[in-house]
């Protein structure tokens, strides 16, 4: 702890000593935890902005969402997450399922040294993205999750699908883009930051798959048209929202997953 204070006072990021630490051999979950109890979130008055957010100031348990009534399943603060139920028919995840099939590919998560996607051995799921409103089905997802969490379609990401057979995992990330990467300045150019997800699960999962925080040692079990949403208002190890996707154990689990951006992302 103390050599960790000595090297976050000399300027040294918290990603760049999580990964010192990896190498020295200690688990990352840990290593996770040493960073968070040394570091104080940074006072950011720039973003007492508004954030993505379900009205749930009446206590509701269910939102109606135009469509449909979206179940309230659980809420915490912090980190930031509330649970979903009934977001999705089975009829619209299989047709969401159906229409990605043809596009899935090893999925590919964002090379941080330089710019261009890279594979990425953390990541063992196969995937793709929709465009916003390229199918009904995803016009219609995209309307409720805009009403759901009150703010604006243009904020999100295209959605992206996901695959994951049994050994298939994704190891804990966060997914807000670290300002000090490299790589990070170029993305943040259009729509700045990210600050909200919902993962939104399409399939049952016989065992195994859930979403996991391991700093909170929450898991999220996936549930055919469930989605669980969670956010962070700065790129800061503090929200708590590091998460993974356990191995899937038996079983395809199918996801599609929405992130918010803080502007319009064009
Ligand atoms: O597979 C999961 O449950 C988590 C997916 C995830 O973290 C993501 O898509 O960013
Ligand atoms: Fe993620």
């Amino acid at each position: 702890m103390q050599w960790l204070q000595t090297q976050l006072a000399a300027g040294h990021a918290p990603a760049t000593l999580h990964k010192s630490l990896l190498k020295a051999g200690w688990a990352p979950h840990i290593a996770q935890a040493a960073l968070v109890a040394c570091t104080q979130p940074t006072p950011n008055p720039a973003r007492i902005a508004p954030m993505p957010e379900p009205d749930l100031s009446q206590h509701s348990n269910q939102i109606d969402v135009g469509d449909r009534q979206v179940q309230v399943l659980l809420s915490m603060q912090k980190p930031r997450l509330v649970l979903f139920g009934n977001l999705l028919s089975d009829t619209e995840c299989e047709q969401l399922i159906a229409d990605a099939r043809p596009a899935m590919a090893r999925s590919r998560t964002v090379a941080t040294q330089a710019h261009g996607e890279e594979i990425n051995p953390d990541r063992t799921s196969s995937g793709m993205f929709y465009t916003r409103g390229q199918t009904p089905v995803v016009a219609l997802l995209e309307a409720r999750i805009a009403k759901l969490l009150r703010w604006p379609l243009e904020n999100g990401e295209g959605l992206q699908v996901l695959s994951y057979r049994p050994g298939a995992e994704y190891k804990p990330h966060h997914d807000y883009f670290n300002p000090q990467e490299p790589s990070s300045a170029a993305i943040l150019q259009h729509g700045g930051q990210r600050v909200g997800t919902l993962v939104i699960y399409l399939s049952d999962v016989a065992a195994g798959g859930c979403t996991f925080f391991p700093e909170s040692q929450l898991r999220i079990h996936p549930c055919k048209g469930h989605a669980v949403f969670f956010s962070y208002p700065s790129p800061e190890i503090h929200t708590l929202t590091l998460h993974g996707g356990d191995p899937v154990l038996q079983g395809e689990k199918w996801i599609a997953t929405k992130w918010l951006r803080e502007a319009p992302f064009l």
